[in-house]
């Protein structure tokens, strides 16, 4: 079952409109969150990671909320504990070229949607973010990470026996600079919270990370004029985001001849037959 609930007090009937189109919600509760606040909470058990369906809903979500001009601040959490995003769903990784193309088309759109927002985001992760679950957290403006060790934060695509794409290793190098960015993607070191403060991979570390998020949200960023937060992350992104669609063909290119490599599909059998195993031994 998968849940992408979309929560804010205003426009109560563009947020039903666009439920009602995705006929895979199941919740259309609508929260008290502070005027202009949006939050985006993630529920897809057991670990928020983003197949097909999930990406495109997220991405959704994201469109709708960039059309309401009343919000001007997103959160994006999970209501998994401990869990923000465990990363991209590796069964898709298995699926036939026609749907390969399909699933990694829309984790392009959802970067798009969620780095290139014009509005303020801020990932509050209360549990691990690894691979392209770090990368929705690299793609928000702001980073609050739960101060609980068992949470692990990081791109460790490399242990999968795969590699970040390029876009995604670029932001990556964008937060923590390039050489930490190098040593983390060929290690595939996730981070604990402290150590993720360190580098500058998280911004803040709280026990209640959605409480925190929301009171920057209310008590620091909304007393920045909207329009010049809107243009100062215009200026950091739009290079990035212009040559993303560049080469968008040629990544997604890429990532099909990569992925449906025997010795890849080999590598993530394998890697798959070690969550069930880890899973079995607790
Ligand atoms: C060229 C390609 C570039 C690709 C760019 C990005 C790549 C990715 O994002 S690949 C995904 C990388 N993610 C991971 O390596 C995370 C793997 N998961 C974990 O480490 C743990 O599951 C996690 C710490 C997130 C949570 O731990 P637990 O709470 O202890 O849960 P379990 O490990 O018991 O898992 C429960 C259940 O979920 C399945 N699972 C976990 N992660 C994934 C995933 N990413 N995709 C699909 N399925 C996943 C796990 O196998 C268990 O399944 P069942 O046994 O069927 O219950």
């Amino acid at each position: 079952m998968i849940r992408s609930a979309l929560s804010y007090p205003s426009k109560k009937n563009l947020v039903l409109q666009c439920l009602r189109r995705m006929s895979s919600l199941v919740s259309t509760s609508v929260s008290e969150v502070h005027p202009g606040v949006a939050h985006v909470t993630m529920h897809s058990p057991p670990v928020n990671s983003l197949s097909l369906s999930f990406c495109q809903e997220l991405s959704q979500n994201l469109q709708v909320i960039h059309k309401d001009k009343s919000i001007d601040i997103i959160l994006l959490q999970s209501d998994i504990p401990g869990i923000f995003s465990a990363g991209l769903d590796i069964k898709e990784f298995t699926q036939p070229k026609e749907r390969l193309m399909e699933f990694w088309t829309a984790f392009q759109q959802l970067y798009i949607d969620l780095y290139g927002a014009s509005q303020t985001t801020i990932a509050c992760m209360e549990g691990s973010a690894p691979a392209a679950g770090c990368m929705l957290a690299l793609s928000c403006d702001y980073r609050v990470m739960t101060s609980n060790t068992k949470a692990k934060i990081g791109l460790n695509e490399s242990l999968l026996g795969i590699a970040a794409p390029p876009w995604l290793a670029q932001q990556m190098m964008d937060t923590v600079g390039s050489r930490v960015a190098e040593l983390s993607l060929w290690r595939g070191t996730l981070y604990a919270p402290e150590q993720a403060l360190a580098i500058g991979l998280v911004d803040e570390l709280h026990e209640n990370p959605r409480e925190r998020a929301l009171e920057l949200a209310v008590a620091e960023f909304q007393k920045i004029p909207r329009q010049a937060r809107a243009a100062s992350k215009t200026l950091t992104r739009q290079k990035r985001l212009k040559h993303f669609h560049q080469e968008r063909q040629a990544d997604l290119e890429h990532f099909v001849n990569f992925i449906t490599q025997d010795a890849v599909q080999t590598q993530l059998r394998g890697y798959l037959q070690q969550l069930a195993a880890k899973k079995n031994k607790k």
